[in-house]
């Protein structure tokens, strides 16, 4: 059972409605509901991650695990079908609140092309050039190489088909929240929200930077090649990012303006009392809090402060904790062993873009599990 909490709550300074919408904050706080998390790539979904982890450890909560290393295979069909199936009811209890996060599509596919592609001098404007030339959709590793926000919710990530908007209605009606990564306060007070966290909980520092001379600069042309090849992404962004709008008008603008000033403030004095360095460069990184890097871009980390008291120490290592890291301690501490690595002889797949010609290749690897204090 979780405890009552005193400290100050997004919401507390203000009139709620009373009207049972989700976002009526005079329920009594009640413990936090099961969470489904669906991880997109590269829209921020990490930095989301982390307070997930961080409310999940304080609640004991208990993670689903893949069973080797980081990452759920991904079955051949997916997404809004198994939402709705009896296999997601049996893994997840009815009142599971279901979230996810989307970033705007152009600098989604930018990020992502960037982290699963080795660099051959000016590989993104090759490749849009002449995209079909490059790539395979049969390719079972190229899934994130078009589109890969609607692949990552299981929608048709291909191509147009009749099924298209009644599988967005689908995914619409499961997912309570889709925050939106270029809100993403606004989002993580509607995330507070539902789930009853104050502003210490929400606090946060931007995870998995890239270092800016990794970022490509968009021209305008460049803009409508990657809209033209990844217009059904451009599509659930619209879509989704509609729906947002009108979550904050039912929230009530003046409320969330409001809401995220509070929590910028405390995000600022959080930051200042743990973070000595940001935007630290891998190999000055002990493992700890190294993010994990792949051969094509650098993922930037942060050094957090000395002279800090151990329940400080241990809050704010959590904060700016890598992905791998924080799962690979959770994954300890719920079954008292490292996690499996993957197996030899198991086909298993992370995340590469195969590409013809030039443009190649990318990743997987594990790591070892790193102790962390509590
Ligand atoms: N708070 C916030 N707001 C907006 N954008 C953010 C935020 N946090 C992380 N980011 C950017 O998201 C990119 C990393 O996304 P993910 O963590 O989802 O990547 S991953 O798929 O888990 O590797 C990565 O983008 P790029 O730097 O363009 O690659 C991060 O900079």
């Amino acid at each position: 059972e979780r405890k009552r909490r005193s400290d100050t709550h997004p919401s507390d300074d203000h009139q709620a409605p009373k009207d049972g919408s989700p976002y009526n904050m005079m329920k009594p706080r009640t413990q936090t509901p099961p969470v489904v998390f669906l991880k997109t790539h590269k829209t921020g979904s990490s930095t989301v991650q982390n307070l997930l982890f961080r409310m999940g450890e304080r609640d004991r909560a208990t993670f689903a695990f893949p069973h080797h290393s980081y990452q759920f295979s991904y079955p051949e069909k997916y997404g809004a079908v198994i939402l709705h199936s009896p296999y997601s009811q049996k893994v997840m209890p009815e009142n599971a609140v279901y979230i996810t996060i989307l970033r705007e599509p152009l600098r989604t596919f930018e990020s992502v092309f960037s982290y699963y592609t080795s660099t051959v001098p000016s590989a993104l404007s090759l490749f849009l050039e002449s995209p079909d030339a490059f790539w395979d959709p049969k390719e079972p590793g190229n899934c994130l190489g078009r589109n890969p926000m609607s692949f990552d919710l299981g929608i048709d990530s291909q191509q147009w088909n009749t099924t298209w908007r009644t599988d967005l209605s689908l995914l619409e009606e499961t997912f309570q929240l889709v925050m939106i990564a270029e809100h993403f306060d606004e989002s993580l007070i509607l995330l507070g929200s539902l789930l009853d966290l104050n502003m210490e909980e929400l606090a946060y520092v931007r995870l998995n930077t890239r270092s800016l001379q990794d970022v490509t600069h968009l021209d305008d042309d460049t803009k409508d090649q990657i809209s033209a090849w990844n217009t059904l992404d451009v599509l659930l962004y619209d879509f989704f990012l509609q729906i947002f709008l009108e979550k904050v008008e039912k929230y009530g603008l003046e409320r969330l303006n409001s809401e995220v000033a509070l929590l910028r403030a405390t995000t600022n004095r959080i930051r200042r009392k743990c973070v000595a360095r940001s935007g630290v460069y891998p190999e000055e990184l002990e493992d700890l809090v190294r993010p994990w890097q792949t051969d094509t871009v650098t993922i930037l980390g942060y050094q957090i402060q000395k002279n800090l008291t151990k329940p400080e120490q241990a809050f704010c290592t959590r904060l700016v904790l890598p992905e791998l890291q924080y799962h690979a301690h959770l994954y300890f501490q719920q079954y008292g062993r490292d996690m499996r690595a993957v197996p030899t002889d198991v086909s298993y797949f992370g995340f590469m873009l195969v590409l013809k010609g030039d443009i190649c290749w990318i990743k997987t690897s594990h790591r070892k599990t790193l102790s962390l204090e509590r």
